[in-house]
C-alpha cells in the first residue's frame, strides 16, 4: 500500500500522523499494529514514539487512535492529541475542534504561540481517575496516594491515576533524579509483573520553583521519551494535590523535549487538565509498505522549516533544565 504521512512532534516527542481522511486507506487491526511496529522502529528512516491515526468521527470533528512504537493501543495521548487537533483544525479551517478519542470525546483549540512561530494547541486531559482497577494496578487498597510500593522501592512515594491512560507518579530530589532508579523500576512494571499487568507510563517529577516542575516519563510500549504529555498533565494535578502547586494556576513543564503549560482545575469532585504545547511538523513523506513482508521505502520527502523555531524554545529550556536541576 501507499501512504502519506506527516512527520511531528509535541515537546520532542514524536509521531507518525496518518490521516486516514485524506489517504482514504482501508486499514484492519492488525495492519494498524503492524504499522506501528514497522514505521516507528529506530533502525529506519522513519522512526517515531508512536503512530497517531486521525479517522472520521460520527459524532466529533474527528477521531484519534494511537499506538505505542511496540504496536499496543494506548486510551490517550496528551502531545499526540495537540498534533491530530492540528490536523483537524487545519483540514477543516477551524479554531477548535471536539476529538473523538478511545474513552472520551475531547475539547482541543488553537492557541496563543508558546514561543515566537511555534503552533501551538491546548488540548483537554480527561477523565481522571483514581481508581487502582482502572489503571489496573493489583494492590490490596482502592487508591494509592503519595504512598509506598513495597515491591518497588520502601522510601519512594507514589500516586497511580488514570488519565485515562495510566501513570505512576513520583516527586523525587535531584539525587534520585540522577539515579538510574526510574529505568529499573519502569524495566520492571512494564515487563511480566502482576502489579501492573498491562504496563505503566513511570514518571519522576522534581519542582523547581514556584509553578514550576520538571517531568521525565518511561512511557509504557516505547521507554524514555523525551516527554509524554498526558503525564506531564497527570504530574501537574500530583503536584497540586500535595500543596507544591495550586489548581487554576498556569503551570510551566520543563522536559527533555523542552517545555509545555498546564492548568489544572477541579470541578466538584472531579478534575481535569489543559495541556498547552507545541504541534511541529517535522515532514511530509510518501511510503509504499509491504505488510506481509514487513518493509517499507520512502518515495518521497519533503521538509517543514517549523521546526528551526521550535529549537530556539528548547534551548532556552535545556539551559533552563541544566542551570536548575543538573547544575
Ligand atoms: N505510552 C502511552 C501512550 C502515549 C502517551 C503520550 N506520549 C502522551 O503524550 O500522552 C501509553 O501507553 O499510555
Amino acid at each position: 500500500m501507499e501512504l502519506t504521512l506527516i512527520k511531528g512532534h509535541g515537546s520532542g516527542n514524536d509521531f507518525l500522523i496518518i490521516n486516514e481522511i485524506i489517504n482514504e486507506v482501508h486499514l484492519t487491526e492488525s495492519d494498524r499494529v503492524k504499522l506501528a511496529q514497522l514505521l516507528c522502529s529506530r533502525e529506519t528512516e522513519l522512526g517515531a514514539d508512536g503512530i497517531l491515526f486521525v479517522m472520521r468521527s460520527e459524532r466529533a470533528d474527528g477521531r484519534m487512535r494511537v499506538f505505542n512504537a511496540d504496536g499496543s493501543e494506548a486510551s490517550m495521548c496528551g502531545n499526540g492529541l495537540r498534533l491530530v487537533a492540528r490536523t483537524i483544525c487545519e483540514l477543516y479551517g477551524k479554531n477548535e475542534a471536539i476529538i473523538e478519542t478511545m474513552k472520551k470525546d475531547l475539547k482541543v483549540r488553537k492557541q496563543e504561540e508558546l514561543y515566537p512561530n511555534v503552533h501551538t494547541y491546548q488540548v483537554e486531559i480527561s477523565p481522571v481517575l483514581f481508581e487502582l482497577k482502572v489503571l489496573p494496578l493489583n494492590l490490596n487498597k482502592p487508591t494509592l496516594y503519595n504512598e509506598t510500593i513495597k515491591e518497588l522501592s520502601s522510601d519512594l512515594k507514589f500516586t497511580a491515576l488514570a488519565v485515562p491512560n495510566p501513570h505512576l507518579i513520583s516527586i523525587v530530589g535531584s539525587e534520585v533524579l540522577m539515579s538510574d532508579f526510574q529505568q529499573t523500576i519502569s524495566e520492571k512494571v512494564n515487563g511480566p509483573n502482576h502489579l501492573f499487568p498491562d504496563g505503566v507510563n513511570v514518571s519522576f517529577v522534581k519542582p523547581i520553583q514556584s509553578n514550576t516542575i520538571y517531568v521525565r516519563t518511561y512511557e509504557r510500549g516505547v521507554g524514555f521519551t523525551n516527554a509524554c504529555g498526558t503525564a506531564m498533565s497527570a504530574s501537574s494535578l500530583v503536584t497540586c494535590l500535595q500543596g507544591i502547586n495550586q489548581f487554576e494556576k498556569m503551570i510551566d513543564v520543563y522536559n527533555n523535549g523542552g517545555r509545555v503549560q498546564c492548568m489544572v482545575h477541579k470541578d466538584g469532585e472531579k478534575y481535569y487538565i489543559d495541556l498547552i504545547g507545541n504541534a511541529t511538523y517535522l515532514y511530509e513523506a510518501s511510503v509504499k509498505v509491504d505488510l506481509e513482508q514487513m518493509s517499507f521505502s520512502v518515495i518521497s520527502k519533503n521538509e517543514f522549516t517549523e521546526q528551526d523555531a521550535y529549537e530556539k524554545l528548547q534551548v532556552e529550556a535545556k539551559q533552563f533544565i541544566n542551570e536548575t536541576i543538573k547544575g
